[in-house]
């Protein structure tokens, strides 16, 4: 009898038993389904059901952080509560001061929105100053980057499990 048995083996669906929710803005609407193709990509690559795994669009950005609440309290009201939440939005720099404005109000408020509704707010947005910039998050740009999805996909997965007793 050892006592070295080795570690159970790392669970390669971690994913398996959670509900994670994707909202997506509709501007930019090539890179935007770049983004969550990949990010559901991972999700299901790390054991979440596809039935788990729960789709929504809004118009833009701007509209995330409400739309991310309104979105998880319906969830928890139909009793299908999300484990974690993506918001995703490409913001590209315009010839005004508009971007900037969005980006700030929302990148904070999403950060808030963690605390606020006490499960993970994944940051999902793209705040680029060229299209070709946010082509190649996306995984849009041969051999340029890679498609920041999947890292929002893997990032919700980690925090909805990490911490939990
Ligand atoms: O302007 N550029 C963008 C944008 N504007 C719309 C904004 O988010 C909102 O939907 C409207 O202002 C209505 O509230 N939304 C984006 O996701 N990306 C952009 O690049």
């Amino acid at each position: 009898f050892s006592l070295n048995v080795p570690h159970r083996r790392q669970l390669t669906t971690p994913g398996q038993n959670l509900r994670i929710g994707i909202l997506h803005a509709r501007w930019n609407a090539k890179i935007i389904d770049s983004l969550v193709d990949g990010c559901i990509r991972r999700l299901k690559e790390l054991g979440v059901k596809e039935e788990n795994i729960i789709v929504e669009s809004i118009p833009g950005s701007f509209e995330l952080p409400y739309g991310s609440k309104l979105f998880v309290d319906k969830q928890a009201k139909l009793g299908q509560p999300l484990d974690a939440v993506i918001p995703i939005g490409v913001l590209i720099k315009g010839s005004t001061m508009h971007f900037e404005y969005i980006c700030d109000s929302v990148t904070h408020q999403l950060m808030k929105l963690n605390f606020e509704l006490g499960l993970p707010v994944i940051f999902g947005v793209l705040t680029c100053l060229t299209d070709e910039q946010a082509e190649a998050r996306a995984g849009l740009i041969e051999g340029k980057m890679h498609n920041h999805g999947e890292d929002w996909g893997a990032a919700a997965v980690e925090m909805a499990l990490k911490f939990r007793v």
